[in-house]
């Protein structure tokens, strides 16, 4: 299957399967989650009127009589400010009834008994719901939590809120695949299991501890039957074991537990062997398998065609990166292929994609230089292409 055909395969599957059932989380939990709802305000920003200004909060014209003090978080003014008075007010506090405006210290004159000055009226007051009224609606369902998201709900009055992620469960197959140590004598360090939970994260799922299996087809079984038991996980990855040797076993485990494949293969270098598929779980929505290659650069290149779009379509959120497609012209020689999209690493210098280099599908040194990935389609001439961006 072409590359793009791809990945709208993974989007409509997403689509189709979710989105993933909100849950409502404290605000605290609910970075990177994208909303299940919109976001209302249950009080007003500010939520009272306030000085925007160290001073005095000063009553008619001047000159004024001062008396007394008001700090954030005191308690109200006991009675309204008449004309002729002031009250040192602190930014913050609630600007007592009758205030024509706060003069702040550095636009007064004053002793301890009068205030003189020059006000215009309703200055340096921030007035309650100036910048949100109660009950506005300030963002849609499906708009990411970034960190200003969190600070927004805070402030607008929420303690928790309702939000999609997805569940990932991630299988990490081969016998020769060691988690911990120096790799040598024929085993090589897992490379993917390590990236998963941060990929993930940044399309707005949350993975599970990794489960690794051995080239065994009986274990990739259950390890997929106990991911999607209880309904459990919204997405399988199961990396390497997405080719056709003798120890691939993800196509006959597919078979097996009765999901339906849509793409096996596509044609883009590296990341060939990779694979979607929507399985049943019992009791509760289809959930989506994807099947990354073992060799971890071509996993990311099937991470970024299959695995992000269809995690953020679970979600019902955009891809992250900048809104639609980002294109820029590459500086330098790249790769072009007769048939296959080639995804080449590049950092983005001066508005030019530049390739890194260090891209061969088994290394991940050219990804950890890269800012992106710039997609070069077959029998490409430039000079722009389009550039996906990797998490930083
Ligand atoms: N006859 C063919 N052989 C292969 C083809 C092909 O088209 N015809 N495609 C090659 C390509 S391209 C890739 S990519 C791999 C993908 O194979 P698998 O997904 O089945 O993965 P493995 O065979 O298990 O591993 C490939 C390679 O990557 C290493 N590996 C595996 N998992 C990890 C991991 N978690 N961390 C680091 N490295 C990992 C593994 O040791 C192998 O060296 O198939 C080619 N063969
Ligand atoms: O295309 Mo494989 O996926 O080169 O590494």
């Amino acid at each position: 299957m072409a590359w793009s055909e791809a990945r709208t395969a993974a989007r409509e599957c997403g689509r189709a399967v979710g989105p993933v059932p909100g849950v409502r989380v404290a605000v605290a939990d609910a970075a990177g989650a994208a909303l299940d709802a919109e976001l209302a305000a249950l009080a007003a920003v500010p939520p009272f009127d306030a000085a925007a200004m160290d001073g005095f909060a000063v009553a008619g014209p001047g000159p004024w009589t001062l008396s007394g003090r008001l700090l954030a978080g005191a308690a109200p003014a006991p009675s309204p400010l008449a004309p002729g008075q002031a009250v040192e007010i602190a930014t913050g506090a609630r600007v007592p009834p009758g205030t024509a405006a706060v003069l702040p210290y550095e636009d007064a004159e004053h002793g301890s008994e009068k205030v003189h000055g020059e006000i215009a009226a309703g200055r340096h007051i921030r007035r309650a719901g100036q910048d949100v009224a109660r009950g506005a609606s300030v963002l849609p369902a499906g708009s990411v939590v970034t960190p200003a998201v969190l600070g927004l709900a805070a402030s607008l009055g929420h303690d928790t809120i309702a939000v999609r992620r997805p569940r990932v469960a991630v299988l990490v197959t081969g016998d020769e695949i060691a988690a911990s140590g120096v790799p040598g004598g024929g085993r090589v360090r897992d490379a993917i299991g390590p990236m998963l939970p941060g990929l993930a994260a940044w399309a707005g799922a949350a993975a599970d501890p990794v489960v690794r299996l051995g080239d065994d087809r009986a274990a990739l079984v259950a390890g997929l039957q106990a991911a999607l038991d209880g309904a459990g996980a919204d997405v399988v990855a199961v990396c390497g074991s997405s080719s056709r040797g003798p120890a691939d076993h993800l196509r006959a485990a597919l078979a097996e537990i009765g999901a339906a494949v849509l793409v096996d293969g596509v044609a883009c270098r590296p990341g060939h062997p990779q694979m979607l598929a929507r399985a049943r779980r019992p009791g509760a929505d289809d959930a989506v398998v994807v099947g990354l290659p073992g060799n971890p650069y071509a996993a990311v290149g099937a991470a970024l065609t299959l695995l992000v779009p269809a995690l953020c379509a679970l979600a019902g959120r955009p891809e992250p990166g900048p809104p639609g497609p980002e294109r820029l012209p590459v500086a330098g020689e790249v790769p072009v292929h007769p048939d296959d999209t080639r995804l080449v690493a590049v950092s983005v210098r001066r508005g030019r994609a530049v390739p890194v280099g260090h891209d061969r599908p088994g290394a991940l040194l050219g990804a950890a230089l890269a800012d992106g990935v710039a997609v070069i389609p077959p029998g490409w001439t430039g000079p722009d292409a389009e550039l996906l961006r990797l998490p930083g």
